[in-house]
């Protein structure tokens, strides 16, 4: 069993699986009379047909045992789906590039700091929200509409990646 290495998140590392949601090193430019600083266009939301609608929810996550075995992943299809951390607390990401099914040697974890949100690009396999903290909130973005938008890919017992974090 691979103990995953846990790495920071950032925009040039998470690239292959979507966009990190934050200001550091981030263009904005002013608005508001010079007030408020616009982050523009963080991330974009993808959607598959017409009559899909972006929606915004809130997820109030528990945390699960660690250390963790990755047995599943999962992905959405026809549409992105973003997590932004809403108490400041670091969070861990589990992905692997999108694919007909993952690989567990492609299976990468980050570790965010709280003020990093992600948008899983359509058809990324990720594990569904790990939270540190015993409970943690989180926005979400992601697609409603038509269809089924969850594959799930279990792996074999002796394939699963082991996420451990203190
Ligand atoms: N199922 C659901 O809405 N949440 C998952 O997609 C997740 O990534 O947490
Ligand atoms: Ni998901």
């Amino acid at each position: 069993m691979r103990t995953l290495t846990i790495e920071p998140l950032s925009k040039e590392a998470f690239a292959p699986f979507g966009e990190v949601i934050e200001t550091e090193g981030s263009d904005f430019f002013p608005i508001n009379n010079g007030t408020t600083r616009r982050y523009h266009r963080l991330a974009t939301v993808e959607t598959a047909t017409p009559e899909d609608r972006a929606i915004i929810s809130i997820f109030r996550a528990r945390t699960l045992p660690r250390p963790l075995p990755i047995a599943m992943l999962e992905r959405h299809p026809l549409g992105s789906q973003a997590f932004v951390p809403l108490r400041g607390q670091p969070f861990l990401i589990v992905v692997a590039p999108p694919g007909a099914a993952p690989a567990p040697e492609q299976v990468r974890a980050f570790l965010g700091d709280g003020r990093q949100g992600v948008n899983y690009h359509r058809g990324v396999w990720h594990h569904p929200l790990l939270v540190i903290a015993d409970e943690d909130d989180f926005l979400v973005i992601d697609r409603a509409g038509p269809g089924d938008n969850c594959d799930e890919h279990f792996f074999a017992e002796g394939d699963r990646p082991l996420l451990s974090y203190p």
